[in-house]
């Protein structure tokens, strides 16, 4: 069966300033484009020879891709770009600083916002300068797929169906996938795959530029698991 390496994009700006980030694109810094390179180094060394990649449309993601193929010399391997990959939207918590939000609403808020399974934070306002309704990239699909708010649950719901139509047929063909994806989009799809309970799905912390090789059975069973970092 096929093998499936998940990686977390490499530090973004808005993650070396503490600010919540969620569909808000915003670029990798210095360091998160060499931590997407050691990424690519390390699969590199675990002999990764991915057959195609999936990512999201946030460009932290599809640059961290990129530079994960350019270490690999597979630049060249088929893409699929998609919003169901995006990170989890952060609502009206977008562009706060993630201190000043804590220390304002208290711990427990804060940690039921962040991490909370269920709890989607305040939608963002209409007009509000984090605001990507009208941003060309999503025109295409139709309908108004830009949520106000989300939480993981909600999250699981729109990554789910993505994985099983996409993603699964590539790695049930036989085939080496890569997804380099975000924090909380990968948290889905990590406690799908694992089957992780909704009460430890919190403690899950995905760090950046981190592969996570997973062998799957016929089933997409999780035979094996190795985090590739050091
Ligand atoms: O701000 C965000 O979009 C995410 C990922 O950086 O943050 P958190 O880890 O707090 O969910």
């Amino acid at each position: 069966m096929g093998s499936l390496v998940l990686v977390r994009h490499g530090q973004s700006r808005w993650n070396l300033e503490n600010r919540f980030t969620g569909w808000w694109d915003v670029d990798l810094t210095a360091a998160g484009e060499e931590e997407a390179r050691r990424a690519g180094r390390h699969l590199a060394d675990a002999g990764a020879t991915p057959d195609v990649v999936f990512t999201s449309v946030l460009r932290r993601a599809v640059r961290s891709a990129n530079l994960v193929l350019d270490e690999l010399g597979r630049a060249w391997i088929p893409v699929e770009r998609h919003w169901r990959l995006n990170e989890r939207h952060y609502g009206g918590l977008t562009g706060l600083d993630k201190a000043e939000t804590e220390a304002r609403h208290g711990r427990e808020q804060f940690l039921a916002w962040r991490r909370g399974y269920a709890t989607p934070p305040p939608p963002i306002e209409p007009g509000s300068e984090f605001d990507v309704r009208q941003d060309p990239r999503y025109a295409g699909f139709g309908r108004d797929i830009v949520p106000a708010t989300e939480c993981l649950a909600d999250v699981v719901a729109r990554m789910v169906p993505y994985w099983q139509d996409r993603i699964a047929p590539e790695v049930l063909a036989g085939r080496e996938v890569l997804v380099v994806a975000h924090g909380n989009s990968l948290r889905a799809l990590i406690k799908h795959l694992e089957g992780i309970s909704d009460e430890d799905i919190p403690a899950l912390e995905i760090p950046t530029g981190v592969p996570l090789v997973y062998e799957l059975d016929g089933a997409l069973e999780v035979k094996d698991k190795r985090v590739l970092e050091g």
